[in-house]
C-alpha cells in the first residue's frame, strides 16, 4: 500500500481552485434549439472569480461549502495489474511498460522530484508541480449560446463588411478578387461533393462555376465592364488554370467562347482571344511574336463573315489591340487527379496585346468544312515572356496543389476517413501514433458495469438498469442526439443484453461524420466538418493515453493534455439541470473517487484526430463525461457532442476552459497565450 502524499498548503490551494473551476454548463441542446446563456450561472462564475481575492479566500469558501474536501494527493499505485477492456488499446504492456519497471520508474522519479511517501512538504515539490506548466488543462467546459437570429445577424454584418472592402479594393487591384475566388474554389475542392447551385444558364455541379457564382454573390461583379487593351491589375505572364479566372480578373469575360468582344454601333469589336496551343510545338520554338488563331468554322458553301470572325475582322480594320491568352492542356497523374478532382489541367498564360495582321479561309483536314485563320502580331515594347519556363516550372499550379493532401490520417482505423489538407504551407501534421481506443496503464481493476437485461429496448426507465443509472431518463432522443449536458452519462455496455443498435449506445460506435484536419492561419492545425452535423450529435472521443495527474505533471509537452477530473459533486455547477444521477448523489461516493485521484488524457504521443481540435470562446462542441465499458467514475471517457448545428467547412472547437493567469511555466512564472478563435465572444486569451 502506498502512503497518501500530503501536499503543501500552496499546492492544495491550487488543487482546490482547479476543482472549483471545472465547470459544466447548464445548457440544453436539441436539434435546432438554442438559448441564451444562463445569466445566473454566468453571473455566479463571474462573481466567484471576482470575490476571491486570493486562492486562500477561495479555498476557505470552498471548504466552507463542503467542496474540495479531498485535498490529499495520492501517489500513483504502480504495482497493480494491467487490464485490457473493450475499447482500450491492448498492447501497452508489450511495449516494455510492465508494472515492475513502472514501480521503479515511479519511485525514482518520486525521489528526483522530492516526493516521498508521507512526506511531500519539501519546496521541490512545487517546482515539480510547476514543471508540468499548467495546474489544470483544458477540461470539460462550458458553452455560451446565441440564438440563431443573433448568429445570422453577425454573419450578415461580417458578410457586408467583406463585400464593401472587397469591392473598393477590387477596382484598384483585381488580383485581390482572384485570391478570393481561388480560396472559394479551393474550399470546394476539398469538399467531396460539389454543392449544387441553380441559376441562370450556369452549368451546375462544376466546382469552378459554383465558386464563380459564390464569388459574384459576395462582390459587386460587373460582367458588362470590359476593357480594350490592358486590364488594370493584370500583367503579361499572369497564369491561370481555370477559364473562369479570366472572367474574374477581366482579361476575357466569355465563359466559353474563345473570342470576347465589345459592342459598338457599327458592330462587335474583338478585344481578346483564348487560343489553345500545342505544348510540344511551343516548347520547340518558344516564339510568341507571331501567333495564329483559328476562328470558328463555316460551311464550305458559306463565304459570309459573321459572329466572332466578323468581330476579329473589325478589330483588324480598326487596328484595335486584342489581348492574347494562350491555353495549354496537361494530363494529370493519378495522385494529381485526386487533389484536383479532374483528369486534365489547363494553363492559361496572358501573352500581352496583339494586332491582327491578316486572315484567310482554310479547308479542314477532312475537307468537310472551312474555318478562318487570323494572324496576330505582338505589339512591340511589351515585357518579354518565356512561356516554356512558365510551363516547366509549374509554380503557378501551387494554388491547386498547395502544401499537402492526405487521404486518411487514421490509415483506415476510423470508419470514415479523416483527410488532411494544408493550403498554408507544405508542412505535414506532426507525428503521433494513431489509436482508436484509450491507452492506459492506470485504469486498474475496472469495476465491470452492471449491465441491463433488456431484450426489448432500453427506453423503459423502470426496467432498464442503465436508464436508471442515468436518473431514469434516456440521455438521447430518438435521433440519437444528446438531450442535455450532464455531469455523467451512462451508456449501455458490454455486460448489457441489448443489441449494438440500442438507443442508449451512441458514442461507442466511432466516427460517423466526414471531418478534415487542416492547417489554420494562426492556430496550427485544426479540424473541420465536411458535412452538416446537427446539434446534439456525437462527433468524436478524445482518444488518448490515460495517465495520472502526477504523470501529467512530469510530461514536458503540455499542449495535448486534457484534465478529466471529477466535477460531479459540485452541485452549484449543475444548477438548472437534472442531476438526479443516483451514483452521483451525496453519500454514494464510489471508491473510485474516495482518494480524490484525478486523471489526465494526453494525446501528445498517442491519440486520434481530436488532438487537433482548437479552442474557441464560442465553441460548437462540448465535452461530455461518459461511461460504458467500466464503472470508474474518476476516469470517464471524454466525448465531444455538437452543441449547435455545424455547417460544412466549419471548424470544430470546444472551450478549453483554461483560466487566465493560472498557467505557469517550469519556473513558476505565469504563462500567457493569445486566443485567435476570432469569434465575437473572444476574450483575447486562451490562458
Ligand atoms: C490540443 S492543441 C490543438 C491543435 C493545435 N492547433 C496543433 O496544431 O496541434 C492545443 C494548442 O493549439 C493552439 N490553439 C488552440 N486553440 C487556439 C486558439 N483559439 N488560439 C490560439 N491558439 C490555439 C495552442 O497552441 C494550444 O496550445
Amino acid at each position: 500500500m502506498v502512503e497518501p502524499l500530503k501536499i503543501s498548503k500552496e499546492s492544495s490551494e491550487k488543487e482546490v481552485f482547479r476543482k472549483k473551476r471545472k465547470v459544466l454548463a447548464p445548457w440544453r441542446f436539441q436539434e435546432g434549439y438554442e438559448r441564451w446563456p444562463n445569466r445566473n450561472w454566468a453571473q455566479k462564475l463571474g462573481d466567484g472569480r471576482k470575490s476571491h481575492a486570493t486562492n486562500q479566500d477561495l479555498l476557505n469558501d470552498i471548504l466552507k461549502d463542503g467542496h474540495g474536501a479531498n485535498n490529499t494527493m495520492y501517489f500513483e499505485c504502480p504495482n497493480k495489474k494491467i487490464n485490457n477492456i473493450e475499447g482500450l488499446e491492448p498492447n501497452y504492456v508489450n511495449q516494455g511498460l510492465d508494472g515492475k519497471v513502472q514501480l521503479e520508474e515511479n519511485l525514482n522519479s518520486a525521489k528526483d522530484s522530492g516526493y516521498s511517501s508521507g512526506n511531500s512538504t519539501k519546496p521541490q515539490i512545487m517546482s515539480k508541480l510547476y514543471k508540468a506548466v499548467v495546474t489544470w488543462r483544458f477540461q470539460p467546459g462550458f458553452k455560451r449560446h446565441f440564438p440563431e437570429e443573433h448568429k445570422l445577424s453577425l454573419q450578415r454584418k461580417h458578410h457586408y463588411s467583406v463585400q464593401i472592402s472587397a469591392s473598393c479594393e477590387l477596382a484598384a487591384n483585381p488580383g485581390l478578387g482572384l485570391n478570393e475566388f481561388r480560396s472559394i474554389y479551393r474550399e470546394l475542392l476539398v469538399e467531396e461533393k460539389t454543392p449544387q447551385v441553380s441559376g441562370s444558364g450556369i452549368a451546375c455541379g462544376r466546382r469552378d462555376w459554383v465558386a464563380f457564382r459564390k464569388y459574384k454573390e459576395r462582390n459587386s461583379y460587373d460582367e458588362a465592364k470590359k476593357f480594350i487593351g490592358e486590364v488594370p491589375g493584370t500583367r503579361i505572364g499572369d497564369v491561370f488554370h481555370l477559364r473562369i479566372e479570366l472572367c474574374v480578373v477581366g482579361l476575357h469575360r466569355q465563359y466559353q467562347s474563345s473570342v470576347d468582344f465589345i459592342k459598338r454601333e457599327e458592330g462587335n469589336l474583338a478585344i481578346s482571344v483564348v487560343s489553345y496551343g500545342d505544348m510540344g510545338e511551343l516548347k520547340k520554338k518558344n516564339k510568341i511574336d507571331i501567333v495564329e488563331f483559328s476562328g470558328s468554322s463555316v460551311e464550305a458553301s458559306d463565304v459570309t463573315l459573321d459572329g466572332s470572325n466578323l468581330a476579329l475582322v473589325r478589330s483588324l480594320e480598326t487596328k484595335t489591340p486584342v489581348r492574347f491568352i494562350y491555353g495549354f492542356t496537361r494530363y494529370l497523374t493519378a495522385a494529381e487527379i485526386l487533389k484536383v478532382k479532374a483528369k486534365r489541367l489547363n494553363t492559361y498564360i496572358y501573352c500581352g496585346l496583339y494586332t491582327i495582321e491578316k486572315y484567310w479561309r482554310k479547308r479542314s483536314d477532312d475537307g468537310t468544312h472551312y474555318y478562318y485563320v487570323f494572324r496576330l502580331r505582338r505589339v512591340t515594347g511589351q515585357a518579354d515572356l518565356n512561356i516554356r519556363e512558365i510551363l516547366e516550372s509549374r509554380k503557378s499550379e501551387s494554388f491547386l496543389f498547395p502544401g499537402m493532401y492526405m487521404e486518411d490520417l487514421s490509415f483506415g482505423k476510423e470508419k470514415v476517413p479523416v483527410s488532411v489538407v494544408n493550403f498554408i504551407d507544405s508542412e505535414k501534421p506532426p507525428f503521433f501514433k494513431y489509436i482508436t481506443g484509450l491507452r492506459t496503464r492506470v485504469l486498474q481493476d475496472p469495476t465491470p458495469p452492471d449491465g441491463c437485461g433488456c431484450t426489448d429496448g432500453c427506453s423503459d426507465s423502470m426496467k432498464c438498469a442503465c436508464v436508471v443509472k442515468n436518473g431514469g431518463e434516456l440521455p438521447f432522443n430518438d435521433k440519437g442526439h444528446i438531450v442535455e449536458a450532464k455531469p455523467l452519462v451512462f451508456e449501455c455496455g458490454p455486460a448489457c443484453k441489448c443489441p449494438p443498435t440500442c438507443v442508449n449506445r451512441v458514442s461507442q460506435h466511432g466516427l460517423k461524420y466526414r471531418l478534415q484536419v487542416f492547417k489554420t492561419k494562426k492556430m496550427g492545425w485544426g479540424v473541420r466538418a465536411l458535412q452538416y452535423i446537427p446539434s446534439g450529435s456525437f462527433v468524436c472521443e478524445y482518444v488518448a493515453e490515460l495517465i495520472s495527474d502526477q504523470e501529467a505533471q512530469r510530461r514536458s509537452n503540455d499542449e495535448y493534455l486534457f484534465s478529466i477530473g471529477s466535477n460531479y459533486y459540485d452541485e452549484k455547477l449543475w444548477e438548472g439541470l437534472k442531476t438526479s444521477i443516483p451514483a452521483l448523489q451525496k453519500g454514494k461516493i464510489s471508491k473510485d473517487l474516495e482518494g480524490g485521484e484525478t486523471f489526465t488524457l494526453d494525446t501528445s504521443e498517442f491519440g486520434n484526430f481530436s488532438r487537433f481540435i482548437n479552442h474557441s470562446c464560442m465553441p460548437n462542441l462540448y465535452a461530455q463525461n461518459l461511461l460504458y465499458d467500466h464503472d470508474n467514475k474518476s476516469m470517464p471517457r471524454i466525448m465531444f457532442f455538437a452543441c449547435e448545428n455545424i455547417q460544412p467547412m466549419e471548424e470544430l472547437s470546444y472551450h478549453y476552459n483554461y483560466s487566465v493567469d493560472q498557467v505557469h511555466d517550469a519556473n513558476g512564472n505565469v504563462k500567457k497565450l493569445k486566443c485567435f478563435c476570432g469569434t465575437e465572444e473572444c476574450t483575447g486569451w486562451l490562458y
